[in-house]
């Protein structure tokens, strides 16, 4: 499933980052790709392992899982590899897939990739995250602070930027359902039985939709 969550970061929380983002080192994308997509990527990435970098991504983290429609539609285990990245005039990510294992030492799988739009879209021009599907391409382009996730298997890609720069914090879940397609039965029962509640309360339907939700999550989770 194709998701949009809105508001992930508060305008405060976007602020602090775009003003760290100013006076921050920007290094090459490729040494966080796998071999295959190190030839279509071009962009800058912040490097990962500066301490100023730990905390925004455990800011962006945090942001992600106490959001309760991301927990609903990913079902995450663990968010993974969160990076931050700078396209400037002529910057792309070509046509890739990522990497179905990520980490060093420790390897998480790649299930859902997510990205977290920084800067408003009428700051930069192209820069379109676009998901090739099978009945053609979609094109995305947030407003900041809105986050896309979408199926890891997918090929896509970073259209060039024309103008401007693009900003995004970009990274993976490995979630306790692998199966998309029980992720969304899963996301199904749990809207269902929240509307119920919300309409009735504690009613008999509710019980039974939460006892399968319950029920299914422990047979699919691993
Ligand atoms: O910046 C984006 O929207 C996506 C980047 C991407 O596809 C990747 O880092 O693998
Ligand atoms: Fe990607």
């Amino acid at each position: 499933m194709i998701a949009i969550i809105d508001d992930v970061l508060a305008p405060e929380e976007l602020q602090e980052i775009l003003t760290h983002f100013d006076r921050a080192d920007f290094v090459d994308g490729k040494k966080t790709a796998g071999w295959h997509a190190k030839l279509v990527k071009n962009n800058m990435q912040l490097p990962s392992k500066a301490t100023s970098t730990q905390e925004l991504r455990k800011q962006v983290k945090e942001a992600l899982i106490r959001n309760k429609l991301f927990q609903a539609l990913v079902q995450p285990k663990i968010v993974h590899s969160l990076l931050f990245s700078r396209y400037e005039v002529g910057m792309s990510y070509g046509t890739h897939v990522d990497n179905a294992f990520m980490g060093k030492g420790e390897f998480w799988r790649s299930d859902i990739s997510f990205t977290l739009f920084l800067c408003e879209p009428e700051g930069y021009e192209g820069g379109e995250l676009v998901i090739e599907a099978s009945d053609g391409d979609r094109a995305y382009k947030l407003p900041s602070g809105s986050a896309l996730v979408y199926p890891s298997s997918t090929l896509h890609r970073v259209n060039p930027v024309t103008a401007g720069v693009r900003f995004a914090a970009v990274g993976w879940v490995q979630s306790l359902v692998r199966d998309p397609d029980k992720r969304e039965i899963l996301f199904d029962l749990d809207t269902t039985r929240r509307s119920l509640f919300a309409k009735g309360g504690k009613t008999i339907e509710f019980d039974l939709i939460s006892k399968s939700y319950a029920n299914l999550l422990r047979q699919w989770a691993d």
